[in-house]
């Protein structure tokens, strides 16, 4: 599925957080959203998938309107995978993952065949299934972020955001989950702290600074030195990192 979110503007009391923004991901494309603490990339997603309201703007996934249309239909389409993921009363592994088959299902309709099928199949993608009948509360940050990974894969969605989806995630872990979410083949967008991941892992990128696109492109027409330094106010080199071939960073003050 394509999303086209246009002139967006979301303000928070008298606060403007996002002005005037426009994204666009194509089919199967893996974009990222990148910029320091605070620039606005969560509260863009979160106007994106429902969670808040903008003032202005349009999303659209392919023809459906997502801000008229319900929540339901929205997530038999659309799956995220949040920043925090506290839950006040406990569930085992495979009941949470289990969660991700409630839009498809009719009110009290019980599981199937089919569902247990999709679980089981989330949980080998997300390395999870030793911990299937384990109390998702007993598990680490790690271990819950890839949890709700999995119940985002049962949910089967079309397109897929991820805010900081690495969070909490070791390196060895940080590489399975952008991998697993890359070889779903569906469009993502994604808010990403980790510039290297970035790097490799996004088709494009958009660079956020004080609630406005400062820069978009390919990652190595975004992530240069000048625009670096310029959204984070930092000193920045770029380099080719000799173990993933890829681009690299030095940072320093
Ligand atoms: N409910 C709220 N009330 C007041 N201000 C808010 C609220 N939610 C967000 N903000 C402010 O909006 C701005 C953008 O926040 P947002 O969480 O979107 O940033 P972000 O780019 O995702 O940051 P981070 O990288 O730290 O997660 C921040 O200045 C934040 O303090």
């Amino acid at each position: 599925m394509e999303l086209v979110a246009k002139e967006m503007e979301i303000r928070i009391g008298k606060k403007e957080i996002i002005k005037n923004m426009s994204i666009h991901v194509k089919k199967q494309q893996f974009v990222g959203l990148i910029g320091p603490n605070g620039c606005g990339k969560s509260t863009l997603l979160k106007s994106i998938y429902k969670s808040l309201t903008p003032h202005k703007g349009s999303v659209f996934l392919d023809e459906v309107d997502v801000l008229k249309t319900s929540e339901k239909k929205v997530s038999q389409r659309l799956g995220v995978v949040g920043q925090f993921n506290e839950m006040n009363f406990d569930l085992t592994v495979q009941q949470m993952v289990m969660l991700g088959r409630t839009p498809h299902k009719k009110m009290l309709e019980s599981d199937n065949q089919e569902d247990f099928q999709i679980v089981e199949e989330a949980l080998v993608r997300t390395n999870l299934i030793d911990y299937k009948n384990r109390s998702f509360l007993s598990l680490s940050g790690g271990e819950k972020q890839r949890v709700i990974l999995a119940r985002t894969i049962a949910q089967q969605p079309k397109f897929m955001i991820l805010d900081e989806p690495t969070n909490h995630l070791d390196i060895r872990y940080q590489i399975e989950i952008l991998s697993c979410v890359k070889s779903l083949n569906i469009g993502v967008l994604a808010a990403l702290h980790d510039l290297e991941m970035a790097a490799h892992y996004c088709d494009y990128i958009y660079a956020i600074k004080n609630g406005e696109v400062y820069a978009h492109g390919t990652p190595n027409e975004v992530l240069t030195s000048e625009t670096i330094e310029a959204l984070y106010q930092i000193k920045c080199q770029t380099y080719i990192n000799p173990v993933t071939k890829n681009l690299g960073f030095a940072f320093g003050l």
